[in-house]
């Protein structure tokens, strides 16, 4: 099919640029005490919620593409869905269904996996949860019990301690479960099954976007040779670090387990791993470092020997750069996105967000694509985000975002932008209320902005998110409240601000409106029909 776009039949579109901002984790919940967007003073969004050209859309669950309603969205699912106009099946439907089937153990990686983990051991490396944002526990049962049946016998499972898509301290619950299966497999086999080593997810191995290193190193040493305070068995680490701070599971240090003072699962030449998350930006780095020869973003062999592996992923998580080389199931094939008809067109466009968000308007907008569609076209701009715990920095990069789009919007040069807040999402994740009202405050002041730079170019802002996280920071039980650091299921708002409107158009969302109805709704504002197999405009002209 074509990628060119044909002309709006009645509106031409404006002089200025046609802008999406993302407030990242800012979804529409009832107003109350939980809820940082409601407490905090907004003016400007408040405004925007108020005005005709408003509505909410639903960004979580079948909406973008992921198995059930009872699924929150996430970043990922979310700017693929605004980026490609369409519901794309996502990695977590598409790996329960290559399970259920059984197509997965009937791939080459799997079988080889297999012979190493049978010759020597398996190591299965993941998110530790059932979240279903970057993996799911059952994913890792599965494999684990075709293992077992298989007849692997020497199985290492690493695990990543969540609290960040669940509840901010079950790292027990997950433990429990994941030992019964264990002593179930070992006693049905003779089998040696066992958690090895692990960490929280925000402290080892899931660092994004090149953020931190320093991150993926201290899990590549913990999860390869042993490196970590070392315990007798996982719950006992746990039990342990919860006694000695208050940090939630997310934030706890590596350990590794071991018996007579050492390790019970360093990873050996010839051994296989098997990283089980689905998703992406948070898998690639330690991808890289496992099966990448002429890796050198830190020294693999500090302590002990880099070792020879058999290295997979659930997924493919970068198609272009191809990591990892080696996967189960093949990643969503998310085509014809909206940036690549814009590119078609020659619609020159500037996308930027700080280095925590900055793949989600790049990668996950352009379809899980690397790099630039066509660098004649568009510019991509990262800022720098610190390496701090956000509840302390609440504002983040919100400002330098916010001047260079100011900028950006005022240099004429484009017709379309998109930047990406991140202040809401990562805040909302410490689930420390008042730093997030303060990072729903930060938010607001820049969308004053950047709709008076729109305003002075006669452009068109869309106000959305991607999904709800700072519109619910706990949750009450019998008087107590617990922190909520995930996501929510809430939907998103939806706001055009369009200083030269003259009534050409209404806001007209179907009822079950939600993220992918932006693309086309976005290609109408820049004067063009949109594509007839997007989701269609949430706008009516007359
Ligand atoms: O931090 C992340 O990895 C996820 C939550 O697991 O958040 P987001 O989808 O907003 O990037
Ligand atoms: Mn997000
Ligand atoms: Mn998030």
């Amino acid at each position: 099919m074509s990628l060119s776009l044909k002309k709006h039949h009645s509106f031409a579109g404006r002089p200025g640029p046609v802008v999406i901002l993302v407030a990242d984790g800012v979804g529409v919940a009832p107003a109350g005490p939980s809820n940082a967007v409601t407490e905090a003073n907004t003016p400007t969004l408040d405004k925007l919620a108020k005005q005709t050209l408003y509505t909410e859309l639903a960004a979580h669950g079948t909406a973008v593409g992921l198995p059930s309603d009872d699924d929150m969205g996430n970043s990922e699912v979310g700017h693929n869905a605004i980026g490609a106009g369409r519901i794309f099946a996502q990695g977590a439907k598409l790996v329960n269904q290559a399970i259920a089937s059984g197509e997965v153990y009937d791939t080459e990686v799997w079988q080889q996996a297999i012979q190493h983990g049978k010759a020597n051991t398996l190591h299965l490396l993941g998110l530790h949860s059932d979240g279903n944002v970057h993996s799911h526990t059952q994913h890792l049962y599965a494999l684990m019990q075709k293992a077992a049946d298989q007849g692997v016998t020497e199985c290492c499972i690493h695990i990543l301690l969540d609290g960040r898509d669940v509840a901010a301290r079950s790292a027990l619950t997950y433990i429990e479960q994941t030992e019964s299966l264990i002593s179930k497999i070992n006693a049905q086999y003779a089998a040696n099954f066992r958690i090895a080593s692990g960490g929280g997810r925000m402290e080892i191995t899931m660092d994004r976007y090149e953020a931190d290193w320093d991150m993926v190193r201290r899990g590549y040493h913990c999860h390869t040779h042993g490196v970590g305070v070392g315990f007798e068995s996982a719950a006992q680490a746990v039990e342990a670090m919860y006694e000695a701070s208050s940090k939630g599971d997310q934030y706890l240090p590596a350990f590794v387990i071991e018996k007579n003072g050492d390790p019970v699962g360093r990873m050996n030449d010839g051994d296989a791993v098997i990283l089980f998350n689905f998703r992406g930006d948070r898998a690639i780095e330690i991808s890289l470092a496992y099966e990448r020869d002429d890796f050198a973003k830190f020294d693999r062999n500090e302590h002990r020997a880099h070792p020879s592996l058999f290295y997979a992923g659930m997924l493919q998580y970068d198609g272009d750069e191809m990591v990892p080389q080696q996967y189960l199931v093949n990643p969503p094939q998310i085509d014809r996105t909206m940036g690549e008809f814009l590119c078609a067109e020659k619609i020159t466009s500037f996308a930027i967000s700080e280095t925590q968000k900055y793949g989600h308007v790049t990668f996950f907008w352009n379809g899980n694509r690397s790099g630039y569609l066509d660098k004649s076209l568009e510019t991509y701009i990262e800022i720098p985000s610190d390496n701090i715990e956000f509840n302390q920095a609440p504002a983040m990069k919100a400002y330098e975002i916010t001047e260079k789009t100011v900028e950006l919007i005022e240099s004429g040069k484009f017709r379309f932008g998109r930047l990406n807040l991140a202040n809401g999402d990562m805040v909302g994740h410490t689930g420390d209320l008042a730093a997030a009202i303060k990072a729903m405050e930060v938010v607001d002041e820049c969308v004053a902005k950047i709709i008076r730079a729109i305003e002075r170019q006669g452009g068109v802002l869309l106000y959305t998110a991607d999904h709800g996280n700072a519109d619910i920071m706990y949750t009450e039980k019998d008087g107590v409240r617990h922190p909520k650091t995930s996501h929510t299921l809430s939907p998103v708002p939806f706001a055009i601000v369009d200083p030269l409107y003259a009534g050409e158009y209404q806001l007209s969302p179907p009822t079950d409106a939600g993220l992918t109805h932006i693309a086309a709704t976005t290609i109408n504002l820049l004067g063009f029909e949109a594509p007839e197999d997007y989701q269609p405009s949430l706008l009516r002209f007359s």
